[in-house]
């Protein structure tokens, strides 16, 4: 579903990743890696945001070739978004929801499940990061997306809030919407039937063990 091909990135000359090879089928995937070992820099190379040496395919879809169509069906929440303070979630939510073929129903959805409700049309200059991090996520559901990009989803959520992610991923997953999640916290702690764990280290990806249902 997701394949990385030849991929390199660097900043500056300084290479910080360089994966020859690599493909996701549908599951849930566990990325980890101390800090500064490159999972935010691979995030936002597969989202689309930042150049990089190779190729990135999702299905049949270059990102390269297809940028629009594959950003439409890679969805993508970061570690610590930050939006401009004068827009509402509800501006954020139906400018991402139009540009991802969301319909209002999909977006009023995930709004309460995130439980953004209470501060929909509150400017986002006010929001606590625990807030900005829920609108993020209810932003990386919309659409029909065939992966969704995870960096970092539980800092700053609740618990209550952590495992209404929980199961809002399991339930995408149902649907064959595939994975990859960065997080520092234990994932396996979470009730996610995870797939496989892999690792980021000596600026590669490596697999590093299958998930808890398949072991
Ligand atoms: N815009 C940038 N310009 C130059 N170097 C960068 C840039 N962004 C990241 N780096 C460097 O790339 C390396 C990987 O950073 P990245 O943010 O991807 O790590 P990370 O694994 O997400 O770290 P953390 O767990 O701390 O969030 C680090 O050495 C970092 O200094």
């Amino acid at each position: 579903m997701l394949r990385l091909q030849q991929f390199s990135k660097s900043y500056g000359g300084r290479q910080v990743l360089a994966i020859e090879h690599v493909s996701f089928e549908k599951g849930i995937y566990w990325v980890k890696g101390e800090n500064g070992s490159g999972k935010s820099t691979l995030f936002k190379a597969v989202a689309g945001i930042i150049p990089f040496d190779g190729d990135i395919f999702c299905d049949n879809l270059n990102l390269k070739k297809h940028g629009v169509a594959y950003r439409r069906v890679v969805n993508y929440a970061e570690a610590e978004p930050l939006y401009p303070g004068f827009l509402t979630a509800k501006d954020l939510i139906r400018f991402v929801g139009d540009a991802k073929g969301s319909t209002r129903a999909q977006q009023n959805y995930y709004v309460e499940k995130f439980g953004v409700t209470s501060y929909f049309e509150t400017p986002v200059d006010t929001f606590s990061s625990g807030m900005l991090k829920k609108l993020s996520l209810v932003m990386a559901f919309l659409g029909t997306p065939k992966v969704i990009l995870l960096d970092e989803p539980l800092i700053t959520l609740d618990v209550d809030a952590a495992k209404v992610l929980a199961e809002t991923i399991q339930e995408a997953t149902s649907r064959g919407i595939m994975f990859i999640i960065s997080s520092h916290q234990d994932l396996s702690q979470n009730n996610l039937d995870l797939t496989a764990v892999y690792r980021i280290e000596n600026q590669t990806l490596r697999f590093e063990r299958a998930g808890k249902h398949i072991q």
